[in-house]
């Protein structure tokens, strides 16, 4: 027998999981993702299986990136209508494979990684597509993901107002609690969203929260939620209206209702623009729809893994 993998928690992925060092392995797996074989990216469509007599789905998403020599694959299940506030309604595990011979290397907590690595590949995309000058930040949601994007958008941009809404003000209200820094909670969405210059949809809605008429011309979304083909986020007139980049074209157009629904069309992915070989509109009001990559997780898992070794051998 050969040695037991190892088992990390949130607390260690926490510890190892810092955006600064995380955000540009990111940017290189975006690029070497939108880069074909040369990227050496093998990142099948996840697979989902819908449990719908408790409103869950499971989802397995395995990535090897050449470049890293990483091979993981992450197992996810988020639930609608949660029935217990305890239980977060995403939860995952990262499985990290020798590459050489597919022995189990670690398992790692999986719910730290989906929600620093969504909120990183986000600010990256803002780091692109932002109007030039930005003073307002806003957030519709207020759960976990909320709570990553707010920290790394506090890290890496200066905005003089930052405003969040929830669909409960008592939510909005813990939230402006919990974070360090002064949030502005609004009573309705339309009162969030207007004159923000950037904004961020984290819901598990199933229809519009964000409707394009109540945007700034030139703003940039970042998109984060409905990621099943029937869910929406965004209403047609916005879809219709913004430059449209994604992570995964393949992913986004067969995953989020936001695009199978409004047949809006894809200008780029995010690694395109990373690369140079799309543009950034920042002049336009551009949408960021994120579905989430197993290539983001392989890297995370890799980081946390090697952070772990080094002071564990
Ligand atoms: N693109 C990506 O890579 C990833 C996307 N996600 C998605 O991001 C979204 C947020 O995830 P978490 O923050 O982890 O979930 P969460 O459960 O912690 O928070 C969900 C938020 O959405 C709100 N909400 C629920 N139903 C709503 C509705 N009908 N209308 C408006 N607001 C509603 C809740 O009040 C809460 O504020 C989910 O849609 C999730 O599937 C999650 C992980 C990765
Ligand atoms: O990328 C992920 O991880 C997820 N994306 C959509 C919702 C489930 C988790």
């Amino acid at each position: 027998m050969g040695e037991q993998p190892a088992f990390i928690g949130a607390k260690v992925v926490e510890k190892y999981l810092d955006f600064a060092t995380l955000i540009p392995l990111l940017e290189r797996a975006l690029i070497h993702f939108s880069s074909g074989s040369e990227g050496g990216v093998v990142q099948p469509i996840r697979t989902i299986v819908p449990v719908a007599k408790y409103n869950g789905f499971l989802g397995v998403m395995p990535a090897y990136s050449k470049w890293d020599d990483a091979l993981t694959t992450k197992v996810v299940t988020f639930y609608e209508n949660k029935t217990s506030s305890e239980i977060p309604s995403h939860q995952a595990t990262v499985l990290l494979f020798e590459p050489s011979n597919g022995t189990l290397k670690a398992v790692i907590d999986g719910k730290v990684i989906t929600d620093k690595r969504t909120a990183a590949v986000s600010a990256i995309a803002t780091k692109l597509l932002k109007p030039l000058h930005t003073e307002i930040l806003c957030i519709l949601g207020s759960g976990a993901q909320a709570q990553s994007h707010y920290q790394v958008f506090i890290q890496q941009f200066s905005f003089k107002e930052v405003r969040v809404w929830s669909r409960t003000r008592e939510k909005a209200e813990q939230f402006a609690k919990t974070v360090a820094g002064d949030v502005h909670v609004c009573s309705t969405p339309q009162e969030a969203v207007t004159g923000a210059d950037v904004i961020i949809t984290v819901t598990m809605a199933t229809q519009p929260v964000l409707f394009g008429d109540w945007v700034k011309p030139g703003a940039h979304i970042n998109a984060i939620g409905a990621c099943r083909p029937d869910w929406r986020e965004l209403d047609d007139v916005l879809m219709e209206s913004c430059v449209l980049y994604v992570d995964s074209k393949e992913a986004a157009a067969k995953e989020s209702g936001d695009i199978v629904i409004s047949k809006a069309s894809i200008f780029a992915e995010i690694g395109e623009v990373l690369k140079g070989t799309k543009p950034a509109m920042t002049d336009k009001t551009t949408v960021f729809k994120s579905v989430g990559m197993a290539v983001e997780d392989t890297v995370s898992a890799k980081l946390v893994y090697d952070s772990w070794l080094a002071e564990n051998k």
